[in-house]
C-alpha cells in the first residue's frame, strides 16, 4: 500500500516517455531551424550574394553570444537556480524571437545595400538572429538533458537521452531534406517561416510538459522516502573545473562534434561540387546521419543502459569520423555512393558518442551540478561550433575556390577535410585518455545505467 501512495509521475513508465515526448518535439523544431539555412548556401550565395565567409560568419553565429557573452554558462546557472520550467520556457521564447529576426533579415533586408561591421544588412540581422535562437537552441538542450537526468534517474536514462536525441535529428533530417526543395518551390525564406511556425508549437510544448513537471516535484517533496537533492552553489564551479573528468568530456565534445556539424553545414556544396550529386538530393544525403542516428541513437543508449562500456564507445566512435573525414579528403575519391556511404558510417559515430557521452555526465556529477556541468560543456563546445564554420569559410575564400560559375563561386573541398581529419584525430587522443581517466579516478563510465532491482 506505502508503496503505491509513494508513485510518482515519472514511476509510471507512460508518463515518463509521454512527458519525454513532449520536450522532444520543442528540440526537434529546434533542430530543423537550426540546420535549415545550410543546404541552401549556394541559393543564398546565388539570390542574395551570401559568399562563403558571410555563411561561415552566419553559422557561426549560433555560438557568437554563448562564447563571447557566456550565455550558455549565465543559463546553466539559472538552470540549476530556478530549475527547468523556468529555464526551459526562457530558452523557447529566446528560440522563437531569434528565428523571427533571422526571417526578417532574409525577406525585409535581403536587398537593403547597408553594411554593418563589414557585413550586408541581411547577413548581419539574421546572424544576431541566429545568435539569439542559439543561446535559446543552447540553454534549451542542457535543460532537456538535466530534466531526462530528473525523470530517468535509475530508470532508462541513457535510452531516453538517445531518443531524445534521436528525435532532434529528425528535425535536422528534414530541414536538410526539404530546405532546397521548398525553397525553390515557394521562396527562399519558406524554409525558415516553416521553422518558425514549430517552434511556436514548441514553445506551447514546453509549457505543456511545464504543467507535468510542476506536479512531479510536488510528489517528490511529498515523499518523505525521497532524500533532499543538494542546492546547488557557486562553490560547485570550482569543484566542476578542477575534475579531470571534466575537461576531458569537454575537449572530447567540441573536437569530435566540431567535425560533424561544421561539417554537415558545408557538406550539401560538397556533395554537389565533388560528388556530382544533384542540388535537390544532396541534402537528403547530408541528412543520412540524421536519419539513421534516429534508429541507432536510442539502439546505443539502451546497449549503455544494460551493459555499460561508455568509454570503449566514444573511442570507437572517434576512430570511425577520422576514417570519414579522410576519405572524404582524397580528390581521387569522388564516385556519388562512397560519398552516401560514408554519411552512414559518420551517422553510425554520430549515434555512438552522443548516446555514450551524454549519459557519462551524469555519471561524473551529482544531480545538482549537473545543469553547470553540461552548460560549461556545451560553452566548450559552442567555442568549436563558433570558430570551425568560420575557419572553414575563411579557409575556402582564401584558397578552395576553383572556378567561378555565373559569378557563383566553386569550391574544392581538399583541405577543410583534412581540417576535419585532424580534429577527429584529436578527438580519438581525448577519447583514450578519458579511458585512462576513468580506471584512475572510477567515474564508472564502463558500468550499465540501469539499477538493478
Ligand atoms: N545542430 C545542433 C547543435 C546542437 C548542439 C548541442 N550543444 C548538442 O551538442 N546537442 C547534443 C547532440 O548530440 O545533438
Amino acid at each position: 500500500m506505502s508503496v503505491e501512495l509513494n508513485k510518482k509521475l515519472n514511476d509510471s513508465k507512460f508518463t515518463r516517455w509521454m512527458a519525454l515526448g513532449v520536450v522532444a518535439f520543442t528540440m526537434m523544431a529546434a533542430y530543423f531551424v537550426n540546420d535549415v539555412m545550410a543546404p541552401l548556401k549556394t541559393m543564398l550565395e546565388g539570390q542574395l550574394g551570401w559568399g562563403s565567409t558571410d555563411f561561415g560568419f552566419y553559422t557561426g553565429a549560433y555560438s557568437f553570444l554563448n562564447v563571447f557573452f557566456l550565455m550558455l554558462i549565465w543559463g546553466g546557472l539559472i538552470l540549476d537556480r530556478f530549475g527547468i520550467r523556468f529555464t526551459g520556457k526562457l530558452a523557447a521564447i529566446l528560440m522563437v524571437f531569434g528565428t523571427a529576426l533571422q526571417y526578417y533579415g532574409i525577406t525585409e533586408l535581403a536587398d537593403s545595400n547597408s553594411v554593418y561591421f563589414g557585413y550586408k544588412a541581411g547577413v548581419f540581422i539574421s546572424s544576431v538572429g541566429y545568435s539569439i535562437f542559439g543561446v535559446g537552441a543552447e540553454v534549451a538542450g542542457i535543460t532537456v538533458t538535466k530534466l531526462i537526468a530528473k525523470w530517468f534517474k535509475g530508470k532508462e536514462m541513457a535510452t531516453a537521452m538517445g531518443v531524445q536525441v534521436a528525435l532532434a535529428r529528425i528535425g535536422s533530417q528534414a530541414a536538410y531534406t526539404l530546405a532546397i526543395p521548398v525553397a525553390k518551390s515557394f521562396h527562399l525564406d519558406t524554409p525558415v517561416l516553416i521553422g518558425l511556425v514549430l517552434l511556436v508549437g514548441g514553445l506551447i510544448a514546453f509549457f505543456a510538459f511545464s504543467v507535468l513537471d510542476k506536479k512531479l516535484d510536488k510528489q517528490i517533496k511529498d515523499d518523505k522516502t525521497s532524500v533532499d537533492e543538494e542546492k546547488f552553489s557557486i562553490k560547485d564551479v570550482g569543484a566542476i573545473l578542477s575534475n579531470p573528468g571534466f575537461w576531458l568530456i569537454a575537449l572530447l565534445c567540441v573536437l569530435f562534434y566540431s567535425c560533424v556539424f561544421p561539417f554537415q553545414k558545408f557538406a550539401t556544396e560538397l556533395m554537389v561540387s565533388k560528388y556530382g550529386i544533384d542540388a535537390d538530393f544532396a541534402g537528403s544525403i547530408v541528412g543520412l546521419p540524421a536519419l539513421g542516428a534516429l534508429i541507432l541513437t536510442p539502439v546505443f543508449g539502451s546497449l549503455v543502459d544494460s551493459k555499460g562500456k561508455a568509454d570503449n564507445i566514444m573511442i570507437i566512435g572517434a576512430a570511425m569520423l577520422i576514417f570519414v573525414h579522410l576519405t572524404y579528403s582524397i580528390p581521387s575519391i569522388n564516385g556519388w555512393w562512397v560519398a552516401t556511404v560514408l554519411m552512414i558510417i559518420l551517422g553510425i559515430a554520430f549515434s555512438l558518442v552522443p548516446s555514450a557521452m551524454w549519459p557519462s555526465v551524469a555519471k561524473i556529477f551529482p544531480a545538482h551540478q549537473l545543469g553547470t556541468a553540461y552548460a560549461l560543456i556545451f560553452f566548450i563546445q559552442n567555442i568549436g561550433l563558433w570558430g570551425v564554420p568560420n575557419l572553414i569559410g575563411w579557409i575556402q575564400k582564401e584558397f578552395c575556390i576553383s572556378e567561378t560559375i555565373n559569378g557563383v563561386n566553386q569550391y574544392d573541398y581538399t583541405i577543410p577535410m583534412l581540417v576535419f581529419t585532424g580534429f577527429a584525430t584529436l578527438s580519438l587522443v581525448i577519447g583514450l585518455l578519458l579511458k585512462v581517466a576513468n580506471k584512475k579516478y572510477g567515474y564508472g563510465l564502463e558500468k550499465a545505467n540501469i539499477e538493478k532491482k
